[in-house]
């Protein structure tokens, strides 16, 4: 008891931040490896550590020894089984928005504009039942999708959007990629979802756009082909026959709370500042 008491009476400001920095560490892991089959493995890993740590508690000096062996052969054998995912988790980590241009630059009127571009393209594209696919990136970055496709770089614009969905014309197979308040690319190759649970009446526009926001936190405009209808996927879910009004305001919610989430120091900051100074 005595030497859990001292334990937390050290605690000091520097452990907690070293804690916090692991428990992140921590989160962010288990939120790349989850419902992947690294999954399954972390909690392998734990069940022989604890195993390990359990042995040279009770002294089971041969049991402890084995798992001991089994612990420095399986990190090896890890290393060489897991090297695909162990890439995609370095290359996720380097492609994250964190390391890039900041949504912040964007201007609150730029955003209304942005949005109501998009808001005019599905509704034209839905009208004339032109099929469409429109992505937006989010934090995970996209990059490995825009090179699957034409780099247009461009102001988002109705016209252009509609332009680009044209039947028969060289971009309008794939998926536009919006970055920001641009067009990044167009064209692209997105990965299909391999849901179960998707309609079978969809076909791989729909399934493209589940793809992507299963895989990163990008969220997908589908405007199907067949019948018009306007379809949201986010985070793995696809919401079909939105229409206009809650189109408009999803949109909105997404742009303000990416905007929040990078602005969200700065702003408490700055707007700390502007009341102590009229306070002063
Ligand atoms: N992996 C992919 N990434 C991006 N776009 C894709 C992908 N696969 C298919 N598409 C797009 O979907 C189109 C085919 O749509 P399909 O008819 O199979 O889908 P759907 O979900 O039934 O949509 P719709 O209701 O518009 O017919 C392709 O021409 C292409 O533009």
């Amino acid at each position: 008891m005595e030497y859990f008491k001292g334990l937390f009476l050290n605690i000091g400001l520097r452990d907690l931040i070293d804690m916090t920095i692991v428990a992140f560490a921590f989160y962010k892991i288990y939120t790349l490896v989850k419902e992947t089959r690294a999954e399954q493995l972390i909690k392998g890993i734990i069940v022989l550590l604890v195993a390990t740590k359990m042995s040279e508690w009770l002294r089971l000096f041969t049991t402890h020894w084995i798992l001991q062996k089994t612990m420095t052969v399986g990190v090896i054998a890890l290393l060489i089984v897991f090297q695909p995912e162990l890439r995609r988790a370095l290359e996720y980590i380097g492609r994250s928005r964190f390391f890039t241009k900041s949504f912040i630059e964007i201007k609150e009127e730029d955003i209304t504009n942005v949005i109501e571009e998009i808001v005019e393209a599905s509704a034209s594209l839905s009208r004339q039942k032109i099929g469409g696919l429109i992505v937006f990136e989010r934090e995970t970055g996209l990059g490995e999708v825009v090179e699957t496709g034409s780099v247009i770089n461009g102001t988002v614009s109705s016209g252009l959007l509609i332009n680009i969905f044209i039947p028969n014309t060289p971009l309008h197979d794939g998926a536009v990629i919006i970055r920001d308040d641009r067009i990044r690319a167009a064209g692209c190759v997105l990965p299909l979802s391999e849901s179960m649970n998707i309609n079978k009446e969809l076909g791989t526009r729909h399934r493209a756009a589940l793809g992507i926001s299963e895989k990163s936190d990008a969220l997908a405009i589908v405007v199907s082909e067949e019948t018009g209808a306007i379809s949201i996927a986010d985070r793995g879910k696809l919401s079909r026959y939105v229409d206009i009004k809650t189109l408009r305001q999803i949109l909105q919610n997404m742009y303000s709370s990416n905007t929040k989430k990078k602005q969200g120091l700065l702003l408490r900051w700055r707007n700390k500042n502007e009341k102590d100074r009229s306070d002063g």
